[in-house]
């Protein structure tokens, strides 16, 4: 077993077909999957697991995993362009490289990375992706994109982060009044009012400010979720019907999580120029009872 720890609170583990690393420091408990740099739990210390993953998930090689937070890069959604690429990017189904960058009893980082070849369908350029991931009393994830190339590049991205709640009927996110949404069921943009509950399939994009958002009634401690360089967020929830036509997804599991993701898409999209970065960065913490 020695050789499976990687340092002091990281161990090397394997979850059916997947690699996976355990984390496991004074204030959290964390599993995230190589395969996709895919965080599929957070738990801090004396709270429950703040994510969400189906209990029909298979963890498969190759195969997109149904919750956690896939990493959808350098594209979000469908490729406009290129209607044969894979819906969310090139990257949820792949493995990255990864190195503990520090390990102390109250935080621990990983950083996972991976290298665009510049012939890939969907995205013909050279472009470095970034994960710093980091357990500690909150929950740090911040995307990096360096374009490598010589011509500059547009990316659309989202950290899809998958929630998980006693009830849907009792959730309510607060802090997206007067934000404009996106409703792409019903191809609307209109203003938001009050706080926002899924009493209904949910898929449409949020543009805001970027100000922290509150996600309370969840059946356990309250999540704050704040951004950087995210003028974005994706809000889902499939709903009765689309939960039947969802791989690795039970019909009822749609009471049981909602997506708040946090995104650059739609007119938040961002131009990476030749030699430059773009950060996206969200920070989860939960108020203590
Ligand atoms: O089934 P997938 O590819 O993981 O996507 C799940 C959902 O992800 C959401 O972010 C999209 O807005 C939805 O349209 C999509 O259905």
């Amino acid at each position: 077993m020695t050789e499976n720890i990687m340092s002091e609170n990281v161990v090397l583990d394997t979850l059916n077909e997947l690699p996976v690393l355990r984390i496991d420091n004074q204030y959290a408990t964390a599993t995230i999957a190589v395969q996709g740099a895919h965080l599929i739990e957070y738990t801090p210390l004396n709270q429950d697991n703040v994510i969400f993953v189906s209990q029909e998930e298979n963890f498969a090689k190759g195969k997109a995993i149904r919750g956690g937070v896939p990493v959808c890069w350098p594209w979000f959604g469908p490729n406009t362009k290129e209607p044969d690429a894979p819906a969310h990017g090139l990257v949820r189904a792949l493995d990255w490289e990864y190195e503990v960058v520090s390990d102390t009893a109250e935080r621990t980082d990983i950083r996972f990375s991976y290298t665009t070849t510049g012939d890939q369908l969907g995205f013909a350029y050279k472009a470095t992706c970034e994960l710093l991931i980091s357990i500690g009393e909150t929950l740090v994830m911040s995307l990096t994109t360096t374009n490598n190339d010589d011509k500059p590049f547009e990316i659309s991205q989202a950290l899809h982060t998958y929630f998980s709640c006693a009830n849907i009927d009792d959730v309510r996110i607060q802090g997206l009044e007067d934000a404009r949404f996106l409703n792409r069921l019903e191809d609307k943009a209109y203003d938001l009012k009050g706080e926002f509950c899924f009493d209904q399939e949910v898929d449409g994009v949020v543009l805001d400010k970027g100000e922290p958002v509150k996600l309370v009634n969840l059946g356990k401690e309250a999540v704050t979720m704040t951004r950087r360089g995210s003028n974005s967020m994706v809000l889902w929830n499939p709903w009765i019907e689309k939960s039947k036509s969802l791989s690795n997804f039970n019909d009822l599991e749609y009471t049981k999580m909602f997506c708040v993701e946090t995104t650059n898409t739609s007119e938040d999209s961002r131009l990476v120029k030749p030699g430059n970065s773009h950060v996206m960065c969200m920070e989860i913490s939960t108020e203590t009872a």
